[in-house]
């Protein structure tokens, strides 16, 4: 029976469930890639992204100071992370920018080909097939679905939308890897496991469900109202904070004092 899988969007604790390295790394870079925390691999991702801009840019080297600057770190967690990977830079130079692209892509699972289907073309999917941004990082949308008559055939982003019902051939014929689910929550989980059947292995839920899966296959949930309420948390936690720096005689240091100096 299909498993009700973690679905964490934010990245806590428990080890990440990395992609699979390629055939020709050693066991070694696997057990590295196992032992990586979620929230590391999603900066290794942001690091990845701020390092290929750099290379485009023709930068060679980065300092590891540079480096998390440019990602919003700080360095130590930097060096932390890139430890993970296997990189420790050299002293006095910092780090080859190239030779950390490819082992952060490879740590990420990059080097295998991806290939993406969006199913539910409504309002978010539209957005997610019209984006640019999936196929110059790697992951070329290959398929659209919908159920809906009126969207069979029409082209979105290039692609022409196809129904629902030939979803397990063509992910099959199109090499899927990563099923993304912009549907009504209802009819998420069947999506889903149609998706499974078509040898899909990792699912983007965007779908407010949580999905069975199994074991073999990865989901990861999306819910920006989530990411807004950890906004909110922060703000709120910070605000509290503040509050109690208030003194005892009723002065908010570096409020009251300025306010008294003027
Ligand atoms: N995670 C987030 O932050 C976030 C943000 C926005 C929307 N959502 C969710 O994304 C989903 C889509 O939202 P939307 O605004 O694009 O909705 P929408 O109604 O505009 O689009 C849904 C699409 O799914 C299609 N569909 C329905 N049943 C289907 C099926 N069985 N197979 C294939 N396609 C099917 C519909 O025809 C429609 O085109 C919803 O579940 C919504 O809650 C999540």
């Amino acid at each position: 029976m299909a498993a009700q899988r973690d679905q964490g969007h934010n990245g806590d604790q428990p080890p990440a469930a990395v992609p699979d390295v390629s055939a020709r790394d050693v066991p070694a870079a696997r057990e590295r890639a196992r032992a990586i925390p979620e929230a590391a691999v999603a900066r290794l991702a942001v690091y990845l992204r701020v390092l290929s801009g750099m290379a485009e840019d023709g930068v060679g080297t980065i300092s590891s100071e540079e480096l998390a600057a440019a990602a919003g770190v700080n360095s130590a967690k930097l060096r932390k992370d890139l430890s993970y990977v296997g990189s420790y830079g050299t002293r006095g130079v910092g780090y080859d920018v190239d030779v950390l692209i490819s082992e952060i892509e490879r740590i990420l699972g990059l080097t295998r080909k991806h290939s993406v289907a969006v199913v539910g073309i409504g309002n978010l999917g539209h957005a997610l097939a019209n984006y640019g941004g999936f196929p110059s990082r790697g992951f070329p949308v290959a398929a659209l679905f919908d159920v809906d008559s009126d969207l069979i055939g029409v082209p979105v982003g290039g692609i022409p939308v196809e129904h629902i019902d030939d979803i397990e051939a063509i992910c099959r014929d199109r090499e899927v890897t990563i099923g993304v689910i912009a549907t009504p929550p209802a009819v998420a989980q069947d999506v889903c496991d149609r998706l499974v059947s078509g040898g899909v292995q990792c699912i983007l839920n965007f779908a407010p469900v949580v999905l069975g899966v199994p074991d073999h296959v990865e989901v990861r949930k999306v819910d920006l109202a989530v990411e807004m309420q950890i906004l909110s948390f922060h703000v709120a936690r910070r605000a509290d904070e503040a509050q109690a720096e208030v003194t005892v005689d009723g002065t908010r240091p570096g409020v009251d004092e300025a306010v008294v100096g003027r």
